[in-house]
């Protein structure tokens, strides 16, 4: 298989990160009868000083022509503390998302078992977690309509939904559930917004198409100490773009680090796959991101275009520098290996897979695939 892939390294930690994804894909090119033609463009803070705009026109079109993009991450200081900036890093990542009509970002949430004592939560909480987040991704309150008024004293943030959004990713939702553990929790706040009203109407109507899947339902308050307090009880939960923000950073608290929490962001067209975490502009250009969160959105893409056996050859090289230690320092304090020794030490374990392990080895902890 041929597949065109758009990077889009971005800032601060991006383009390291990303690197080590690449090299994760050139392994898998070496290791399998696979080809991929990468091409590179700006996006975020380094667009908007190159262009005057964080997503330029041939960054769009190179993503429209591509098979898959693979995005690091935006987001610069100097934006963040300014609040009257009007062009900001972050508007690209939106704008492509909406453009792309990726409107479902899928982000697991595991824990590892040797990094149960990474975590603040107690092990015996957090042993055995594996649950994946559908996020809606391009309506809600990202994309309402914005007001200020004149005298700069009162702003707004429209939240709205349609029945078609919500039940074009609720479909993705039950879909996965049922390759998985057969439990949906639709995470809202419908005793309080009428767009979550909305939604559970919506979903519990879908849910009768999937018999066989558990549905249930959580306010997002109760979601938000329910994820740390007994994370197991969690299989696929479905919920609106914000609420799905916030909780997915709250649940790679379980991981151990948000520097190992990848994502798919679907649609009918594209696809595009990122780690969760942002910029983290502190670490830029130290060696010292967590390469993973990145090296995981590459399992998860060739998983989307059906290439299981070269995803279980990335996740497996992963578990392996998990297992041995190979890890950058917010996993061990003490750890000498930074990003592109971490980075290296996956993608030369992709090439030397043992034939004989290949897809048949029950010991490896990253879970089952998600994208359905
Ligand atoms: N998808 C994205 O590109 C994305 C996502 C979130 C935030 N952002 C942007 O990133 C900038 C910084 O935001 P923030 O500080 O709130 O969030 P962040 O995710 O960049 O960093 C928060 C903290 O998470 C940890 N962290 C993040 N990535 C890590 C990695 N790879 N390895 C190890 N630890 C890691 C660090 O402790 C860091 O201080 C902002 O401009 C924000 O808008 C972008
Ligand atoms: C950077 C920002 C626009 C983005 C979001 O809020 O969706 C980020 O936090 C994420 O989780 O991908
Ligand atoms: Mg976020």
């Amino acid at each position: 298989m041929t597949l065109k892939i758009a990077l889009l390294p971005g800032d601060g930690v991006g383009p390291e990160v990303l690197a080590q994804a690449v090299k994760c894909l050139k392994a898998v090119e070496e290791t399998f009868n696979q080809h991929f033609i990468f091409k590179e463009a700006p996006v975020g803070a380094i667009a908007i000083e190159k262009t005057g705009t964080p997503l330029p026109d041939a960054t769009l079109t190179l993503c429209k022509e591509s098979d898959a993009v693979l995005f690091g991450a935006i987001g610069d200081p100097k934006y963040d503390n300014d609040p009257d900036a009007k062009v900001r890093p972050e508007q690209g990542l939106l704008q492509l998302r909406k453009e792309l009509g990726l409107f479902a970002n899928i982000r697991p949430v595991l824990s590892h078992p040797t990094l149960l004592d990474k975590s603040p939560l107690k092990k015996k909480v957090i042993n055995g977690t594996d649950f994946v987040i559908y996020r809606e991704l391009t309506g809600g309150i990202y994309f309402g309509e914005k007001k200020l008024n004149p005298e700069g004293t009162v702003a707004s943030d429209l939240c709205e939904y349609s029945e078609n959004e919500i039940s074009r990713i609720a479909h993705l939702a039950f879909k996965a559930a049922k390759g998985r553990k057969k439990k949906l929790t639709l995470v809202d706040k419908a005793n309080v917004l009428e767009s979550s009203r909305l939604w559970r109407k919506v979903v519990t109507k879908i849910g009768e198409s999937y018999p066989e899947v558990a549905l249930d339902f959580l306010f997002v308050d109760n979601a938000a100490m329910q994820i740390i307090l007994n994370p197991k009880q969690f299989d696929v939960i479905l919920t609106e773009n914000m609420f799905g923000d916030i909780i997915s950073d709250e649940g790679s608290v379980i991981g151990g680090s948000i520097g190992l929490l990848a994502s798919a962001s679907v649609g009918e067209e594209n696809a595009l796959f990122e780690p969760i975490h942002g910029s983290y502009p502190q670490a830029k250009g130290k060696d010292i991101a967590n390469p993973i969160a990145s090296i995981l959105s590459v399992a998860m893409l060739l998983e989307h275009f059906g290439l299981a056996e070269e995803a279980w050859a990335v996740k497996k090289a992963v578990d392996k520098s998990l297992k041995k230690g190979i890890v950058t320092p917010d996993l061990n304090e003490n750890s000498q290996y930074g990003t592109n020794q971490v980075g290296d030490f996956i993608a030369h374990n992709i090439v030397d897979i043992e034939d004989d392990f290949r897809m048949n080895d029950e010991n490896i902890d990253l879970g089952k695939s998600t994208i359905i």
